[in-house]
């Protein structure tokens, strides 16, 4: 088995303030300011070549903080993370610079990923064919609706042909036809033996997908493992979860919260 990705003990903390001065303060002087908030805390995660993994768990788990750790657009804070080959990540909007228009994010993007502008010229086309940008691409991308900026970021992630693809909730923006087509694209993707990572919330998309699944808890992992064994307890977890009452939910929130939140020390 080829490895894809391992993550070795890795967390990831984010300072949280309360006011404008204490950021301030926090920055200039020596002593620590604010609340350390750990929205991942000793993690450890392997990936074959080949895996589709779907990572889960209610909002707030880390999901998105893993996935963007993986992809390389948020450092971690302590840890270490292998990633065989490139990845690249599709999320609403990721990378995507706003004043610039569709075909020059398009450039950019390929740019810094070392393709030449006659490759680039080449896969343009299709880019913008298979996002169905034709009339807005030399729009500002601050002008296109969320759907469109994700069609877009889906197009030049599957262009660019990355190692390792992740996909974050990515396709619940698009219209169904785009999110049929991109299903198409990842399947092919799969049978490529590629590795992928996929960010739902959609139990139904986890489970035709993947099969392998990560359940991310108070940013730790609660459980790893194959679809079929988990699934079903998370499915049971997500009943009971939907039944509290709010106060019950907001106990279970606050739970959450202390066990991430630890007051910093420098
Ligand atoms: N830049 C940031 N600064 C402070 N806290 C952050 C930051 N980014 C994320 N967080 C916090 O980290 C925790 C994990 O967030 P993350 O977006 O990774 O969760 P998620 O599982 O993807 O959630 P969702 O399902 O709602 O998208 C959340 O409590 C979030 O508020």
């Amino acid at each position: 088995m080829t490895i894809s990705i391992e993550i070795k003990d890795l967390s990831k903390k984010y300072k949280l303030y309360q006011s404008r001065s204490e950021r301030f303060k926090d920055l200039v002087l020596p002593k620590s300011y604010g609340k350390d908030f750990w929205a991942l805390r000793h993690v450890d995660f392997r990936a074959n070549k080949g895996d589709v993994i779907g990572f889960i768990g209610i909002n707030g788990s880390g999901k998105s903080t893993l996935s963007n750790i993986i992809a390389g657009i948020v450092p971690e804070s302590s840890g270490s993370i292998y990633i065989n080959g490139q990845a690249s990540l599709i999320a609403v909007s990721s990378g995507l610079k706003g004043d610039l228009t569709g075909r020059e994010n398009i450039e950019l993007k390929c740019l810094m990923l070392g393709f030449s502008m006659k490759e680039i010229k080449e896969m343009q086309q299709w880019i913008i064919e298979f996002a169905e940008l034709e009339d807005f691409i030399d729009q500002p991308v601050k002008s296109y609706s969320s759907g469109m900026k994700s069609r877009l970021g889906f197009a030049i992630s599957v262009t660019i042909d990355p190692d390792i693809l992740i996909i974050d909730e990515a396709l619940s923006v698009g219209d169904k036809a785009f999110a049929e087509k991109s299903i198409e694209k990842m399947k092919e993707f799969k049978a490529q033996g590629k590795t992928m990572i996929f960010v739902s919330h959609s139990i139904n998309q986890i489970k035709n997908f993947c099969n392998k699944v990560l359940w991310l808890e108070f940013g730790q992992v609660k459980k790893y493992g194959n679809v079929d064994d988990i699934i079903p307890e998370y499915e049971n977890f997500i009943k009971e979860y939907k039944k509290m009452t709010k106060k019950q939910k907001s106990v279970y929130k606050r739970k959450v919260i202390e066990n991430q939140t630890v007051r910093g020390n420098k």
